[in-house]
């Protein structure tokens, strides 16, 4: 039996990989597809999809599990996304997501999905993560070795922060844009 896991993992975190370690229980194989392969470099997804497939291939290996990690682009079509996933992948037999959109799109073609309860959401969110990371607050303890690993081999954290500054200026001068379009407009 096949299994068929999706998630951006920006990063790979703690809460994925207890995630893994119970749908293991669970298949014999299964598919990592890495979401929004396309993006990198923005806040809400800083790493590329060679990062994450170096992240997830290294923090999986302590499993006793066969893992395909396959990197899925966006495409702008909800309606044919399962068929897109489907070309990609190898063959699975039932998809693990907690995402409502991503359950409702396997549901309606068909394919069984399982959910799970989240792990510790409190501490183990790919945003709070991140934001940490940006605020050089603690977050090595919130992600499997490998990934700490990865990130500093790539100087991951120096590239969030510097995407971060420029997301947040380019966000200032759009309002600032906005707000001189609302000063003339009262003219
Ligand atoms: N702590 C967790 N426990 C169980 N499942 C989780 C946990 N965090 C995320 N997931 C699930 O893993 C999949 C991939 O999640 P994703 O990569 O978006 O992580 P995230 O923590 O939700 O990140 P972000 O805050 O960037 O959206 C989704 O189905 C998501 O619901
Ligand atoms: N139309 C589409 O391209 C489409 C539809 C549903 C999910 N997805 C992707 O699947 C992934 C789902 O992962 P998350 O659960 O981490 O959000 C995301 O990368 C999301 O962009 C893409």
């Amino acid at each position: 039996m096949r299994g068929f896991y999706i998630g951006r993992f920006q990063p790979y975190h703690d809460g994925h990989q207890a995630m893994v370690e119970r749908i293991a229980d669970e298949v014999d194989e299964l598919v990592l597809g890495i979401g929004s392969a396309d993006d990198s470099h923005t806040t809400h997804d800083p790493f590329t999809a060679g990062e994450r497939i170096m992240m997830i291939t290294k923090a999986v290996a302590e499993f006793d599990l066969r893992t395909y990690v396959v990197p899925l682009e966006d495409i702008n079509r909800n309606a044919v996304w399962v068929s897109h996933v489907e070309s990609m992948c190898p063959d699975f037999d039932v998809a693990y997501s907690n995402n409502p959109l991503v359950v409702r799109l396997f549901e309606e073609s068909g394919i069984e999905v399982r959910q799970s309860p989240m792990f510790d959401r409190d501490r183990l969110e790919g945003s709070e993560i991140r934001e940490r990371m940006i605020e050089d607050r603690a977050w090595r303890d919130r992600v499997p070795d490998p990934v700490v690993e990865t990130i500093e081999e790539i100087n991951g954290i120096q590239r969030l922060q510097h995407v971060s500054d420029t997301d947040s200026l380019s966000r200032y001068v759009a309002e600032d844009e906005s707000l001189e379009d609302a000063d003339l407009g009262e003219d």
